[in-house]
């Protein structure tokens, strides 16, 4: 059914409310800064930097009851095929806890308790050898998400191993993360759910080669992670005690509740990742039980329907307030920009409003002194979500009173601004933000955070009526790249004059 009558209520808010500064909504409703906020276990938000008011969101939670938001969370939990485009089921929930009672849930939960014994009893024999170093092959859904993890977490639970991540089919990303390594205390993770990207398979072959005798023997140290066990074992000659499982019903870029989660084990120890699937439980158990009103991922989902389609806002940033959160935009790029990225409806239908913004972001302070001045002063309004930690894990206290002074003060001139009467010093304001604040960085407060990001980014879809969990987007650039190899080669020309250019200058 098309929400497009709906949405266009939405516009009707829309031009309403932009007739009142974001300052002055705020003014005149200052109860908003407790009303707009929610906790959830370690997650504190605030909302009352949106630029809407309590009409239009009302009008929002409507447009998310009409798309049938809660059936549709319920769905999700229960395993039913919601990747209609795969005829897949999308259960990354059931891979950090058993909040339905349907069989294929129950079925899935069980794969993936199983699984977690199998990464234990591996961690473990590693562990008791002279391995000091662990490089994860992979890319995409395979890469993003255990390098965020290991980056934000190895301060807080040390583990065995140091992890290193290898993604880039680019031979200088070889060559540079083999550098200082020692063949004889290194060991290999290849992960892909297919088992049949081009980049794995290449840089999984320079790691297979770089650890020589060490890679598949007895007591071999190559292992995998795939949904495909054979391609492991036929192309690399891994035996299947050292391959790890995935599944059909987890989608890339959801996978690191999973065995693809395998170097975030190794980097912060199996129970520091338990906990992180733990923290991640408690966000769904939340999303799934709470009306949409209090419901922390509807309320950061309708907000970014509201930021695109009414105030229509193209792109949206994040900005962590914390070192270790600095690859998260990275992992939220793929996150939402590869599941919100379509323009028709599950039906294939075209959706005829705007869908995904462009995503970006980086660290706080370090982004204050490069494009900040651009979302002070620039002609695009940029939405955007602070994300702050509140207790420090530093001995620099002054720092981390300096670094809250700036988060506050930031999100503060973005709304307020300021007048002047010369032009060049004057501030708009009216810039919304989202303010997020961990209590502590922690393996539960982090996977709650990215469980947040995930059920809003789907709740965003219901409200398009997109399916978030393909990507065939990406596949025409992959098979011309492949159609491509041979002219590299010179053994063929390439039909596109101007890529026949170009290859001129590259052979
Ligand atoms: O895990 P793999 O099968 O190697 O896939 C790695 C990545 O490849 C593709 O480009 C997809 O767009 C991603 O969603 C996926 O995460």
């Amino acid at each position: 059914m098309s929400h497009e009558p709906r949405l266009s209520q939405l516009l009707a808010q829309a031009g309403r409310v932009v007739q009142t500064p974001l300052h002055k909504l705020v003014v005149d409703d200052p109860a908003r800064a407790q009303d707009f906020a929610l906790r959830v276990g370690p997650i504190y938000a605030n909302f009352a930097r949106q630029h809407y008011d309590r009409d239009a969101l009302a009008a929002l939670f409507v447009l998310a009851e009409q798309a049938g938001a809660r059936h549709k969370l319920q769905a999700l939990f229960d395993g039913e095929k919601i990747n209609l485009t795969e005829g897949r089921a999308v259960l990354h929930t059931a891979l950090r806890g058993d909040l339905s009672s349907t069989a294929t849930a129950r079925a899935a939960h069980a794969q993936a308790v199983e699984a977690r014994a199998r990464m234990r009893v591996l961690i473990d024999a590693l562990a008791a050898g002279d391995v000091t170093d662990v490089v994860s092959v992979g890319i995409g859904g395979s890469d993003l998400g255990p390098r965020l993890a290991v980056d934000a977490l190895t301060g807080a639970a040390p583990g065995r191993f140091r992890v290193h991540f290898l993604s880039n089919v680019d031979g200088h990303a070889a060559q540079r993360v083999l550098a200082g390594l020692d063949p004889r205390h290194t060991a290999a993770v290849l992960i892909s759910k297919t088992f049949g990207t081009q980049e794995t398979l290449l840089n999984g072959a320079i790691l297979r080669d770089w650890l020589g005798e060490h890679a598949s023997a007895d007591g071999g140290r190559l292992y995998a992670v795939s949904a495909n066990v054979e391609r492991p074992a036929a192309a690399f000659g891994i035996p299947p005690e050292r391959i790890l499982p995935m599944w059909d019903w987890v989608g890339g870029r959801y996978s690191l509740w999973s065995a693809v989660g395998f170097p975030i084990a190794l980097a912060i120890g199996m129970d520091a990742f338990e906990a992180m699937l733990a923290g991640a439980a408690q966000m769904d158990a939340h999303v799934l039980h709470t009306p949409l009103e209090q419901n922390l991922a509807a309320w950061h989902a309708l907000t970014a329907v509201w930021n695109r389609n009414g105030l229509g806002y193209a792109t949206q940033a994040v900005h962590a307030y914390d070192e270790r959160l600095k690859l998260l935009s990275n992992y939220l790029q793929q996150l939402v920009m590869e599941s919100l990225g379509k323009s028709v409806r599950t039906d294939g239908s075209a959706v005829e409003v705007d869908t995904v913004p462009v995503w970006w972001g980086g660290a706080g302070t370090d982004t204050q002194h490069s494009f900040f001045q651009a979302l002070h002063q620039g002609t695009s309004i940029v939405p955007s979500d602070f994300i702050g930690v509140v207790r420090s894990d530093t001995p620099y206290a002054d720092n981390h009173r300096a670094l809250h002074a700036n988060l506050l003060a930031q999100t503060e001139a973005f709304a307020n601004g300021q007048a002047s009467d010369d032009p060049h010093r004057a501030y708009a304001g009216g810039r919304p933000t989202t303010m997020i604040l961990l209590d502590a960085l922690t393996p539960e407060s982090f996977g709650a955070l990215l469980a947040l990001y995930e059920h809003s980014v789907y709740l965003q879809s219901v409200v398009w009526g997109i399916n978030a969990f393909d990507q065939f987007g990406v596949e025409l650039g992959k098979q011309v790249a492949s159609r491509l190899l041979p002219a590299l080669a010179g053994e063929a020309q390439a039909d596109d004059p101007v890529t026949r250019a170009l290859l001129d200058q590259l052979r």
